[in-house]
């Protein structure tokens, strides 16, 4: 099969194999040219580890520690008509890395949110290591289905009050337009806390705890995004950032039922980075091509696997850890610091259609978004014919 980027809207559809693999790679090539992480303990759980900063703190966990992964996402396999999505190429590539290099990897591909895939992960982690010391969250899904009840949330990206009218960027179309957002209604909030709070990381870290693989001192963290004023509207205080919210409230709930275990409970706060879930996002792909520009001209700019080995080396494992003022783990302040949005607010008021390629950094984005579906990296032959058949173990 000869695979081209299939885009669609905010997604591409397609994905290939021999680029996520390429990528993956660039990702582990980037940790093992860092110091040695020999804090990060031996046996991580990695929820939402195919792709984004899930992906990268596998491989810094695997690569930067020595670590054994054991990791769940939520991928679509191939077939000999369509390619698998890219989640499941870039758990592919880390599986054979990882098994080269003589590192434990364990996938499991299914919905995190159900009581299955928690029970399959408990037996596994009983089967192959008994307990971990570190559980990362980051899923980012548009939807969940209660456990219990079985009724399908769906999480909603609208502004809370009055509608929002700005600017935005049609990734597919190449086009900046005015938007106008309607608020979101009490349900569609509560729907998205439902999805994106912090509900799912509670019952998770509660499975691991009355089952007993959750070891002494282990740490957990889920990831948030906070921005500042440009983001405010359509994130921090949005139906994203009401769930976001949520998840500060569960990690303060977490510390305090499991004194037993003395967990420590983070939630950290990342820099906007492109991703699968962030394209998603209104507004995010224009705020995001303008930071990309002001941040790498200032040469902080930094993408998911140098955030997560920082926020894993600086932050998680040190004593030295910068908090917020709600005690988050803070990564972003290289983003959201008065000058650099300064810089980035500036050229928010200036954008247009005509002047967007001068002011953003559209080919940073675009190249980046591209990669994510492993398309547009160096070396990697797109009119060679290959086999989307990919499988792991
Ligand atoms: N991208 C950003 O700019 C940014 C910034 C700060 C924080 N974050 C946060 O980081 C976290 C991860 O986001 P990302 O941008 O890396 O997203 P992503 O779309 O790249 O990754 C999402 C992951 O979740 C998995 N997943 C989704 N639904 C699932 C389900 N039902 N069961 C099992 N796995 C499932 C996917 O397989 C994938 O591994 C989110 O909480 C997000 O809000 C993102």
């Amino acid at each position: 099969m000869i695979i081209q980027p299939k885009i669609r809207g905010f997604i591409c559809t397609n994905a290939h194999p021999v680029g996520c693999a390429a990528h993956v790679q660039q990702q582990i090539d980037f940790i093992k040219q860092q110091p040695k992480l020999t804090q990060v303990p031996q046996r991580v759980l990695v929820i939402g580890c195919s792709t984004g900063y899930g992906l990268a703190s596998r491989i810094a966990a695997a690569y930067g520690a020595g670590a054994k992964t054991l990791g769940v996402c939520f991928e679509k396999e191939p077939s000999e008509k369509r390619t698998a999505t890219a989640g499941w190429y870039n758990t592919a590539a880390f599986h054979q890395a990882a098994k080269a290099d003589g590192l434990y990897a364990h996938t499991i591909n299914g919905d995190a949110f159900s009581n299955e895939i928690k029970a399959q992960v408990i037996e596994q982690i009983k089967q192959d290591f008994g307990q971990v010391d570190l559980v990362i969250y980051s899923l980012a899904s548009p939807k969940r289905k209660d456990p219990v009840t079985g009724e399908v949330y769906s999480s909603t990206l609208k502004p809370i009050g009055d509608s929002y009218t700005t600017k935005t960027y049609h990734t597919d179309k190449d086009q900046v337009t005015e938007i106008t957002l309607d608020p979101a209604t009490d349900d569609e909030i509560a729907q998205t806390i439902k999805v994106m709070g912090g509900e799912d990381w509670e019952l998770w870290l509660a499975a691991l705890h009355d089952a007993g693989v959750l070891a002494p001192n282990a740490k957990t963290t889920a990831y948030t995004y906070i921005g500042k004023k440009l983001t405010w509207p359509i994130y921090g205080q949005a139906t994203i950032g009401k769930a976001k919210e949520d998840l500060d409230r569960a990690a303060a709930a977490m510390r305090t039922r499991y004194t037993d275990l003395n967990l420590e409970a983070y939630v950290s706060s990342l820099k906007a980075l492109v991703t699968q879930a962030s394209s998603a996002i209104p507004v995010m792909p224009l705020y995001i091509s303008l930071i990309y520009g002001v941040m790498k001209q200032e040469g902080t700019h930094e993408g998911c696997i140098e955030q997560i080995y920082r926020l894993f080396n600086e932050a998680l494992y040190s004593e030295d850890r910068l908090l917020d003022e709600a005690g988050r783990l803070f990564m972003n302040g290289w983003e959201t610091n008065d000058a650099t949005q300064a810089k980035v607010e500036a050229l928010w008021h200036q954008v247009n259609q005509e002047n967007f390629h001068q002011l953003a950094d559209y080919a940073g984005y675009h190249s980046d978004f591209l990669k994510l579906f492993g398309f547009g990296i160096d070396g990697v032959d797109y009119d060679a014919d290959v086999d989307p058949m990919v499988g792991f173990d």
